[in-house]
């Protein structure tokens, strides 16, 4: 572990039976730090962020979080610290949909063991603060995509967590609803501290970033590294603009 680092992958290997998905990754992620992580579809992005959150385990190679091997500990640990410390938004925000949105943001406070008042009370603190204002008692079929995706971002952060993990959280918006859920995530997590590991392929979601890393057949290089591979992002970074995509 670096010494700033929060969390770490240390040549993580992993293999979905004959497909390998991870062949030695290494990333450190400094805490507070928002790093972005980019690269082709397939080259292992996401089951990189499954194993930093110790939702998958490595076949070889080790996981530290916060001074302890995440990839050593049981699934009810495992399962107490994604619950406690890290907070989670997805490409499909994946709302529970029988129920409210105020009820969804609680829901990590809930199965957390606060008590129902308390939970929708914070839960409820959220909705101005995303723009949500009027929308808590809606259920997630009445609400626009990027309603949707603020919601569930609210989730993933209202237990506060250490580490948010976001898994192409604009990839179902348009770039401007994609570019307002980004800036309030950006916004929240340099107020809270939250370090936030960010998967996404689209440069302008990276550029909110304060460092890009890239997965290339499951291994991990830093742009400043990747010579070729960076120039191409960066021209692909000014094309999207000149064509404001
Ligand atoms: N549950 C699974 N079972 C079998 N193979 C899988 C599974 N999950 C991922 N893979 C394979 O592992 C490799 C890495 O997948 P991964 O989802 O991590 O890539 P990615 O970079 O996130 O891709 P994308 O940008 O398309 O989401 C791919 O070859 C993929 O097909």
């Amino acid at each position: 572990m670096t010494d700033t680092a929060i969390i770490e992958a240390r040549d993580v290997v992993l293999s979905f039976g004959q497909t390998p998905a991870l062949r030695g990754a290494d990333v450190a992620v400094n805490a507070g730090e928002i790093l972005a992580v980019m690269g082709p579809s397939g080259s292992g992005k996401s089951t990189l962020l499954h194993c930093l959150a110790g939702i998958l385990l490595p076949d070889s190679g080790e996981i530290h979080f916060a001074g302890r091997r995440l990839d050593s500990m049981g699934e009810a640990e495992r399962s107490t610290l994604r619950r406690d410390r890290f907070g989670f938004v997805f490409q499909f925000g994946q709302l529970v949909p029988e129920l409210t949105a105020e009820e969804n943001v609680a829901l990590p406070l809930l199965l957390g063991g606060t008590r129902r008042a308390e939970a929708l009370k914070q839960a409820r603190t959220w909705f101005g603060r995303l723009g949500l204002d009027g929308l808590e008692q809606r259920r997630s079929g009445e609400l626009s995509g990027g309603q949707a995706q603020r919601v569930a971002l609210a989730r993933g952060l209202v237990n506060r967590p250490e580490i948010l993990f976001a898994d192409e959280p604009t990839g179902s918006l348009d770039s401007l609803t994609g570019e307002q859920v980004m800036d309030l995530m950006v916004t929240v997590a340099r107020e809270q501290g939250t370090t936030v590991v960010l998967v996404t392929h689209e440069p302008r979601v990276a550029a909110y970033a304060d460092r890009e890393v890239i997965v290339r057949d499951g291994r991990v290089h830093s742009l400043a590294a990747e010579g070729i591979g960076a120039e191409r992002i960066g021209a692909e970074r000014i094309g999207a603009e000149r064509t404001g995509s």
